[in-house]
């Protein structure tokens, strides 16, 4: 089991005395109120450190179901897209450019080899476990050993961005195929039928779906139940799920509150928790995806999403924009007047 710190409990109630203080009827900031306090518990303070420095980090990776028709698009997006994140124009980048927050992109499992692109330095694939994943219905996604590699990488990430001075971190996925991954997870940590947990990630027809049904049918079926969380990593998840894992463990282990978005990292949220039960303290949710396994996984995590917006695109873009709410949370708690001032 990794250990976690415990968010401070006298600093979130300190806040909620103070918050109660304020010049406004009692409770009246609904969520705000609660996220002020949270990150008073988080931070060990009253008032919180501002989320200056937000850094989203892109994991991106290609997964074998793209084989069998699960997406709407072609897995070579993939790669073509770590060169949008490169180019500063992907949406999570021009979303982030808003709220002063850095997007860092990391080849963990791209199929493509990127190394001779000019475009692409070489921290782009320092992190880089394998070319692709395997295919979850038929096959492991990842050889012996690959999934505590990418996880730890994962780990060793977040420490990276934590020491150069990571306020909150925001993981981002980009991988072609990775909603019925993250279907699969959900489904096999949560006892789920795979008809209740899959969508429609990129947009397929109900034929897609039925396949993408039929893909993690046969993946929980291959799989088997029971097994630690590196084994369900190896046989349903993927370089990607697992170095995600890792980076949402080590934000808890360090202490540095971390906003999760849509489904790729719901799905791997609960497959850290397992990891590290304390971590999901240090968790808040940015946005609510249309993907229904992202809902039953941030229920069992006992997390509600801030921003409900109907978004369905990862790559962190839904967390981003929980930013300035979170921001808001702090600046009415540390600059509102209070009740007893009035006299
Ligand atoms: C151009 C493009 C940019 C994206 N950015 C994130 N995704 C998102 O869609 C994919 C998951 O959906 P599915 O499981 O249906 O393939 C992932 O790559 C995810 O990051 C994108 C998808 C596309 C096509
Ligand atoms: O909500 C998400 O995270 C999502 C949905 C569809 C495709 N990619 C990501």
């Amino acid at each position: 089991m990794i250990e976690v710190p415990v968010p401070d409990r006298a600093a979130r109630e300190a806040a909620q005395a103070r918050l109660d203080g304020l010049v406004k009827p009692l409770g009246s900031l609904g969520r705000l109120e609660e996220l002020a306090a949270w990150l008073c518990a988080a931070h060990g303070s009253l008032p919180p450190r501002p989320l200056d420095d937000v850094r989203v980090v892109v994991f991106a990776g290609d997964h074998g179901v793209t084989a069998s028709g699960v997406s709407a698009y072609p897995r070579e997006v993939t790669a073509a897209m770590v060169r949008v994140f490169l180019a500063g124009t992907s949406g999570v980048t021009v979303l982030a450019k808003q709220i002063g927050a850095r997007v860092r992109v990391v080849d963990i499992a791209v199929d493509q080899d990127l190394t001779a692109l000019p475009e692409v330095p070489p921290a782009v694939v320092a992190h880089k476990i394998r070319r692709g994943s395997g295919s979850i219905d038929v096959e492991d996604a990842l050889a012996p050993g690959e999934a505590s590699t990418a996880f730890d990488a994962g780990r060793a990430i977040a420490d990276e961005e934590i020491d150069a001075g990571a306020d909150l971190l925001i993981p981002g996925d980009m991988g072609i195929g990775n909603t019925t991954v993250a279907a699969a997870l959900v489904a096999a940590v949560l006892g789920l039928p795979a008809g209740d947990v899959v969508g429609t990630g990129t947009g397929v027809d109900s034929g897609g779906r039925a396949r993408k049904v039929a893909v993690v049918e046969a993946a929980l079926a291959r799989a088997g139940t029971g097994g630690d969380p590196f084994a369900l990593l190896t046989k349903l998840g993927s370089a990607c799920a697992a170095a995600t894992a890792g980076f949402l463990a080590q934000g808890a282990v360090r202490g540095v509150p971390v906003l999760l978005d849509g489904v790729f990292s719901g799905a791997a949220a609960l497959v850290a928790r397992e990891l590290a039960p304390g971590a999901p303290q240090w968790w808040l949710a940015g946005h609510r995806s249309t993907e229904p396994s992202q809902a039953f996984a941030l229920k069992a995590l006992g997390l509600e999403p801030i921003l409900d917006l109907g978004l369905r695109l990862g790559e962190g873009s839904g967390a981003v924009q929980a930013v300035p709410v979170l921001r808001s949370a702090r600046a009415v708690l540390t600059e509102m007047s209070l009740l007893s001032d009035l006299g």
